[in-house]
Protein backbone atom coordinates (compact mmCIF):
# COMPACT_ATOMS: atom_id res chain seq x y z
CA UNK A 1 0.00 0.00 0.00
CA UNK A 2 1.17 3.56 -1.11
CA UNK A 3 1.80 5.85 2.40
CA UNK A 4 1.62 9.49 2.71
CA UNK A 5 2.45 11.75 5.75
CA UNK A 6 0.87 15.14 6.65
CA UNK A 7 2.88 17.25 9.10
CA UNK A 8 0.43 19.97 9.78
CA UNK A 9 -1.84 21.11 13.14
CA UNK A 10 -4.79 19.57 14.61
CA UNK A 11 -8.57 21.38 14.18
CA UNK A 12 -10.32 20.14 17.23
CA UNK A 13 -13.83 20.20 14.82
CA UNK A 14 -12.20 17.92 12.03
CA UNK A 15 -12.59 19.91 9.46
CA UNK A 16 -9.12 21.32 8.77
CA UNK A 17 -6.00 20.50 9.46
CA UNK A 18 -4.69 16.55 10.29
CA UNK A 19 -8.32 15.72 10.06
CA UNK A 20 -8.88 16.78 6.96
CA UNK A 21 -5.94 15.49 5.66
CA UNK A 22 -6.10 11.82 7.09
CA UNK A 23 -9.94 11.99 5.89
CA UNK A 24 -8.69 12.86 2.47
CA UNK A 25 -5.50 10.36 2.57
CA UNK A 26 -7.50 7.53 3.24
CA UNK A 27 -10.37 7.99 0.82
CA UNK A 28 -8.18 8.70 -1.60
CA UNK A 29 -6.80 5.31 -1.33
CA UNK A 30 -3.54 5.59 0.82
CA UNK A 31 -2.13 4.76 4.18
CA UNK A 32 -1.75 8.03 6.31
CA UNK A 33 0.82 8.87 9.19
CA UNK A 34 0.70 12.14 11.22
CA UNK A 35 3.48 14.40 12.81
CA UNK A 36 1.56 17.45 14.75
CA UNK A 37 3.45 20.76 14.79
CA UNK A 38 0.43 22.26 17.24
CA UNK A 39 -2.67 21.91 18.70
CA UNK A 40 -6.03 24.38 17.82
CA UNK A 41 -8.83 24.35 19.63
CA UNK A 42 -11.36 25.38 16.81
CA UNK A 43 -14.74 24.96 15.76
CA UNK A 44 -16.35 26.50 11.99
CA UNK A 45 -16.64 30.24 13.57
CA UNK A 46 -12.63 30.51 14.63
CA UNK A 47 -9.66 29.35 16.15
CA UNK A 48 -9.40 30.54 20.26
CA UNK A 49 -6.43 29.07 21.13
CA UNK A 50 -2.90 27.43 19.52
CA UNK A 51 -0.49 25.25 22.14
CA UNK A 52 2.50 24.35 19.83
CA UNK A 53 4.81 21.58 20.06
CA UNK A 54 8.18 22.19 20.38
CA UNK A 55 10.64 21.62 17.71
CA UNK A 56 12.32 18.65 19.53
CA UNK A 57 9.05 16.51 19.98
CA UNK A 58 7.95 17.25 16.15
CA UNK A 59 11.82 16.15 15.11
CA UNK A 60 10.55 12.63 17.72
CA UNK A 61 7.75 12.25 15.89
CA UNK A 62 8.88 12.40 12.44
CA UNK A 63 12.15 10.31 13.37
CA UNK A 64 9.86 7.80 14.67
CA UNK A 65 7.71 7.88 11.66
CA UNK A 66 10.10 8.15 8.85
CA UNK A 67 12.63 5.09 10.05
CA UNK A 68 9.72 2.49 10.61
CA UNK A 69 7.09 3.43 7.76
CA UNK A 70 8.96 6.22 4.86
CA UNK A 71 6.49 8.00 2.87
CA UNK A 72 5.94 7.99 -0.69
CA UNK A 73 4.59 11.58 0.02
CA UNK A 74 4.45 14.62 2.27
CA UNK A 75 1.92 17.15 2.72
CA UNK A 76 3.09 20.02 5.28
CA UNK A 77 0.49 22.23 6.32
CA UNK A 78 -0.08 24.70 9.20
CA UNK A 79 3.52 25.25 10.57
CA UNK A 80 3.43 28.74 12.71
CA UNK A 81 7.38 28.71 13.78
CA UNK A 82 10.32 29.13 12.58
CA UNK A 83 12.11 26.77 14.40
CA UNK A 84 9.42 24.42 13.05
CA UNK A 85 9.79 25.12 9.81
CA UNK A 86 13.66 24.60 10.17
CA UNK A 87 13.58 21.45 12.21
CA UNK A 88 10.97 20.13 8.67
CA UNK A 89 13.48 21.37 6.12
CA UNK A 90 16.28 19.46 7.63
CA UNK A 91 14.40 16.37 8.20
CA UNK A 92 13.41 16.63 4.44
CA UNK A 93 17.12 16.67 3.42
CA UNK A 94 17.90 14.44 5.74
CA UNK A 95 15.71 11.38 4.57
CA UNK A 96 15.82 12.80 0.79
CA UNK A 97 11.86 12.70 1.37
CA UNK A 98 10.03 12.96 -2.35
CA UNK A 99 6.67 14.19 -3.58
CA UNK A 100 6.91 17.21 -0.97
CA UNK A 101 3.71 18.99 -0.96
CA UNK A 102 3.37 22.42 0.72
CA UNK A 103 0.70 24.24 1.22
CA UNK A 104 1.52 27.61 2.22
CA UNK A 105 -1.04 28.21 5.29
CA UNK A 106 -1.31 32.04 6.46
CA UNK A 107 -4.40 32.61 7.61
CA UNK A 108 -7.54 30.58 8.70
CA UNK A 109 -10.87 30.65 6.53
CA UNK A 110 -12.25 32.42 9.75
CA UNK A 111 -9.57 34.99 10.18
CA UNK A 112 -7.59 33.86 12.25
CA UNK A 113 -3.58 34.02 11.83
CA UNK A 114 -1.94 30.39 11.45
CA UNK A 115 2.03 31.81 11.43
CA UNK A 116 3.94 34.50 12.56
CA UNK A 117 5.74 37.08 10.54
CA UNK A 118 8.80 36.11 10.96
CA UNK A 119 8.18 32.52 10.48
CA UNK A 120 7.14 33.87 6.70
CA UNK A 121 10.91 34.53 5.91
CA UNK A 122 12.01 31.55 6.65
CA UNK A 123 9.03 29.50 5.00
CA UNK A 124 10.22 31.32 2.08
CA UNK A 125 14.15 30.89 2.54
CA UNK A 126 14.07 26.83 3.78
CA UNK A 127 11.02 25.14 2.73
CA UNK A 128 9.86 26.34 -0.39
CA UNK A 129 13.08 25.45 -2.50
CA UNK A 130 12.70 21.98 -1.24
CA UNK A 131 8.83 21.39 -2.71
CA UNK A 132 7.56 20.00 -5.33
CA UNK A 133 4.95 21.48 -5.60
CA UNK A 134 3.13 24.96 -3.25
CA UNK A 135 -0.39 25.70 -3.18
CA UNK A 136 -0.79 29.42 -2.20
CA UNK A 137 -4.30 31.08 -2.47
CA UNK A 138 -4.68 34.29 -3.70
CA UNK A 139 -3.72 36.21 -0.76
CA UNK A 140 -0.69 33.78 0.19
CA UNK A 141 0.34 33.89 -3.28
CA UNK A 142 0.01 37.85 -3.04
CA UNK A 143 2.53 37.87 -0.06
CA UNK A 144 5.05 35.12 -1.61
CA UNK A 145 5.32 37.47 -4.98
CA UNK A 146 4.58 41.33 -3.64
CA UNK A 147 2.21 41.50 -6.24
CA UNK A 148 -1.83 41.90 -6.09
CA UNK A 149 -3.38 39.62 -7.78
CA UNK A 150 -6.79 40.81 -9.30
CA UNK A 151 -7.52 38.81 -12.34
CA UNK A 152 -6.53 35.30 -14.47
CA UNK A 153 -3.43 37.46 -16.12
CA UNK A 154 -2.22 38.67 -12.37
CA UNK A 155 -2.49 34.83 -11.55
CA UNK A 156 -0.51 33.94 -14.41
CA UNK A 157 2.57 36.43 -13.67
CA UNK A 158 2.57 35.61 -10.34
CA UNK A 159 2.77 31.72 -10.74
CA UNK A 160 5.64 32.30 -13.00
CA UNK A 161 7.78 34.69 -10.92
CA UNK A 162 6.80 32.46 -7.65
CA UNK A 163 8.32 29.18 -9.06
CA UNK A 164 11.08 30.99 -10.57
CA UNK A 165 11.72 32.80 -7.64
CA UNK A 166 11.93 29.52 -5.00
CA UNK A 167 12.56 26.63 -8.09
CA UNK A 168 9.18 24.69 -7.13
CA UNK A 169 6.06 24.09 -9.03
CA UNK A 170 3.60 26.21 -8.16
CA UNK A 171 -0.32 25.89 -7.67
CA UNK A 172 -2.10 28.94 -7.10
CA UNK A 173 -5.28 28.44 -6.19
CA UNK A 174 -8.30 30.52 -7.41
CA UNK A 175 -11.10 29.50 -5.04
CA UNK A 176 -10.83 33.21 -3.77
CA UNK A 177 -11.85 34.33 -6.98
CA UNK A 178 -15.60 35.70 -7.11
CA UNK A 179 -17.52 33.74 -10.13
CA UNK A 180 -15.36 30.77 -10.85
CA UNK A 181 -12.64 28.46 -9.12
CA UNK A 182 -9.70 27.98 -11.56
CA UNK A 183 -6.40 26.73 -10.26
CA UNK A 184 -3.64 27.61 -12.31
CA UNK A 185 -0.23 25.03 -12.37
CA UNK A 186 2.94 26.33 -13.19
CA UNK A 187 5.79 23.76 -13.90
CA UNK A 188 8.43 22.86 -16.07
CA UNK A 189 6.57 22.48 -18.99
CA UNK A 190 4.39 25.97 -18.51
CA UNK A 191 1.32 26.94 -17.06
CA UNK A 192 -1.98 24.83 -16.88
CA UNK A 193 -5.43 25.74 -15.73
CA UNK A 194 -7.40 23.52 -14.13
CA UNK A 195 -11.04 24.90 -14.53
CA UNK A 196 -13.70 23.75 -12.01
CA UNK A 197 -17.21 25.15 -11.53
CA UNK A 198 -17.95 27.30 -8.98
CA UNK A 199 -19.96 25.67 -6.14
CA UNK A 200 -22.73 27.60 -4.40
CA UNK A 201 -21.86 26.78 -0.51
CA UNK A 202 -20.62 28.54 1.94
CA UNK A 203 -19.30 25.71 4.06
CA UNK A 204 -15.34 25.86 2.81
CA UNK A 205 -13.29 25.20 6.25
CA UNK A 206 -10.54 22.89 5.13
CA UNK A 207 -10.50 22.88 1.18
CA UNK A 208 -6.73 24.13 0.74
CA UNK A 209 -6.10 21.48 3.36
CA UNK A 210 -8.10 18.80 1.28
CA UNK A 211 -6.91 19.53 -1.90
CA UNK A 212 -3.14 19.52 -0.83
CA UNK A 213 -3.96 16.26 0.70
CA UNK A 214 -5.30 15.10 -1.87
CA UNK A 215 -2.50 15.92 -4.01
CA UNK A 216 0.41 14.23 -1.58
CA UNK A 217 -1.80 10.89 -1.87
CA UNK A 218 -1.90 11.31 -5.93
CA UNK A 219 1.33 11.44 -6.25
CA UNK A 220 2.33 8.45 -3.73
CA UNK A 221 0.34 6.25 -5.88
CA UNK A 222 3.03 7.33 -8.38
CA UNK A 223 0.54 9.47 -11.12
CA UNK A 224 2.49 12.57 -12.48
CA UNK A 225 1.96 16.44 -11.11
CA UNK A 226 -0.93 17.30 -13.60
CA UNK A 227 -2.72 14.10 -12.85
CA UNK A 228 -2.09 14.44 -9.45
CA UNK A 229 -3.73 17.95 -9.54
CA UNK A 230 -6.64 17.08 -11.87
CA UNK A 231 -7.58 14.29 -9.52
CA UNK A 232 -7.49 16.02 -6.57
CA UNK A 233 -9.46 18.80 -7.89
CA UNK A 234 -12.46 16.69 -8.54
CA UNK A 235 -12.28 15.17 -5.18
CA UNK A 236 -12.94 18.82 -3.55
CA UNK A 237 -15.11 19.69 -6.42
CA UNK A 238 -17.32 16.51 -5.30
CA UNK A 239 -16.97 16.91 -1.78
CA UNK A 240 -17.69 20.72 -1.99
CA UNK A 241 -20.88 19.69 -4.15
CA UNK A 242 -22.01 17.09 -1.10
CA UNK A 243 -23.52 20.14 0.59
CA UNK A 244 -22.61 19.01 3.72
CA UNK A 245 -23.86 21.61 6.48
CA UNK A 246 -22.60 21.32 10.04
CA UNK A 247 -21.52 24.07 12.90
CA UNK A 248 -22.38 27.60 12.74
CA UNK A 249 -19.84 29.19 10.84
CA UNK A 250 -17.92 28.11 7.48
CA UNK A 251 -18.58 24.67 7.45
CA UNK A 252 -16.76 20.96 6.53
CA UNK A 253 -16.89 18.90 3.45
CA UNK A 254 -18.11 15.81 3.23
CA UNK A 255 -15.22 13.64 2.77
CA UNK A 256 -17.40 10.43 2.63
CA UNK A 257 -19.22 11.51 -0.37
CA UNK A 258 -17.33 8.88 -2.14
CA UNK A 259 -18.56 6.37 0.59
CA UNK A 260 -22.17 7.41 -0.01
CA UNK A 261 -21.26 7.14 -4.23
CA UNK A 262 -20.21 3.47 -3.13
CA UNK A 263 -22.88 2.13 -1.12
CA UNK A 264 -25.64 3.64 -3.07
CA UNK A 265 -24.76 1.35 -5.93
N1 LIG B 1 -17.05 27.69 -4.03
C1 LIG B 1 -16.19 26.86 -4.62
N2 LIG B 1 -16.58 26.09 -5.66
C2 LIG B 1 -15.73 25.24 -6.26
N3 LIG B 1 -14.43 25.10 -5.88
C3 LIG B 1 -13.99 25.86 -4.87
C4 LIG B 1 -14.83 26.77 -4.18
N4 LIG B 1 -14.09 27.37 -3.18
C5 LIG B 1 -12.86 26.85 -3.26
N5 LIG B 1 -12.78 25.95 -4.28
C6 LIG B 1 -11.61 25.15 -4.66
O1 LIG B 1 -11.07 24.63 -3.45
C7 LIG B 1 -9.65 24.61 -3.53
C8 LIG B 1 -9.06 25.45 -2.41
O2 LIG B 1 -9.06 26.79 -2.87
P1 LIG B 1 -8.99 28.08 -1.99
O3 LIG B 1 -8.51 29.17 -2.88
O4 LIG B 1 -10.31 28.27 -1.30
O5 LIG B 1 -7.87 27.67 -0.96
P2 LIG B 1 -7.64 28.12 0.53
O6 LIG B 1 -8.06 29.55 0.70
O7 LIG B 1 -6.26 27.76 0.87
O8 LIG B 1 -8.60 27.20 1.29
P3 LIG B 1 -8.98 27.29 2.83
O9 LIG B 1 -10.46 27.60 2.82
O10 LIG B 1 -8.68 25.95 3.36
O11 LIG B 1 -8.13 28.38 3.43
C9 LIG B 1 -9.30 25.08 -4.94
O12 LIG B 1 -9.23 23.98 -5.81
C10 LIG B 1 -10.49 25.96 -5.29
O13 LIG B 1 -10.63 26.13 -6.68
C1 LIG C 1 -4.98 23.33 11.99
C2 LIG C 1 -5.42 24.12 10.80
N1 LIG C 1 -4.70 24.04 9.66
C3 LIG C 1 -5.08 24.73 8.56
C4 LIG C 1 -6.20 25.53 8.59
C5 LIG C 1 -6.59 26.32 7.36
O1 LIG C 1 -7.80 25.89 6.84
P1 LIG C 1 -8.98 26.92 6.55
O2 LIG C 1 -8.37 28.12 5.88
O3 LIG C 1 -9.92 26.20 5.66
O4 LIG C 1 -9.59 27.31 7.87
C6 LIG C 1 -6.94 25.60 9.80
N2 LIG C 1 -8.03 26.35 9.92
N3 LIG C 1 -6.52 24.88 10.88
Amino acid sequence: MHTALTIAGSDSCGGAGIQADIKTMTVNGVYAMSAITALTAQNTTGVTGIMEVTPEFLKKQLDAVITDICPDAVKIGMVSSGELIHVIAETIRQYQLKNVVVDTVMVATSGARLISEEAIGILKQELLPLADVITPNIPEAEVLSGRKINSEEDMMSAAEWIQKHYQCNVLLKGGHQVNTANDLLADADGMHWFKGRRIDNPNTHGTGCTLSSAIAANLAKGMTMQAAVEGAKDYISGALAAMLDLGKGSGPMNHAYVIDEISQK
